[in-house]
């Protein structure tokens, strides 16, 4: 069932370092995990985009319907400044109410899951401004939604310096998000990784 006023945001602009090869590439039952990612996202929202700074080594592999958001950095620099960074970029193209935003290493989600993480955005107060996973006491960042007033929150947590996702929800009114299957929320970050899918 498609949400309203939700679209996804899909980080993926990561270095995949300890896989040693790209992560969001690397075929899951032969779909790209990314592209998998995508099309799971599709299934709860109607947008759905992409945040890298390698638009060309994706575009050909995500479905048409989706959109990348180029993410930038300056000349000085040579890498990207890491996902929350990433996600606020995202935000300043999005306009819908809420954004699920997600890894692209999710292997094991399902669309079922998905679906029933979408419910429970409808119990949200008015004062909680994202709806987390959490393996307590860590959150899980990239498995959640973010509400739009998120974009200024993150200017201003990015203007003091910080850059960390932990410090940034447990410094705002964060509701945990209940995760039915948790090995949903399975991380694919080594080849150790992979052989257990
Ligand atoms: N857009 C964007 N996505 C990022 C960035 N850093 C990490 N990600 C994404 O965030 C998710 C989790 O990333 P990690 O597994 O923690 O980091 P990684 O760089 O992909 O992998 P490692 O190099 O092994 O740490 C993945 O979907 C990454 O693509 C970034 O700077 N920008």
């Amino acid at each position: 069932m498609i949400k309203d006023d939700l679209s996804t945001i899909i980080l993926a602009g990561g270095y995949s370092r300890r896989m040693g090869e790209d992560k969001a590439l690397i075929p899951i039952s032969g779909i790209p995990l990314l592209k998998r990612t995508c099309e799971l996202a599709q299934t709860v929202t109607s947008q759905v985009y992409i945040v890298t700074p390698w638009r060309e080594r994706y575009q050909e592999i995500i479905p048409n319907s989706c959109q990348i958001i180029p993410e930038t950095y300056s000349a000085e620099e040579t890498s990207p400044h890491g996902a929350l960074v990433g996600l606020y970029q995202g935000l300043q193209q999005v306009q819908t109410e809420w954004v699920l935003v997600l890894a692209c290493d999710l292997p094991k989600l399902t669309r079922t899951e998905l679906e029933f993480w979408c419910q429970q955005l409808d119990s949200m107060g008015k004062d909680q401004v994202a709806l987390v996973a959490k393996s307590p006491p860590i959150w899980q960042p990239l498995a959640g939604f973010y509400h739009r007033q998120c974009k200024a929150l993150f200017a201003a947590y990015l203007a003091t310096g910080e850059r960390s996702f932990q410090g940034f929800l447990n410094q705002h009114c964060v509701k945990e998000l209940t995760v039915r299957d948790r090995a949903t929320l399975f991380n694919c970050n080594t080849p150790e990784d992979l052989e257990q899918i």
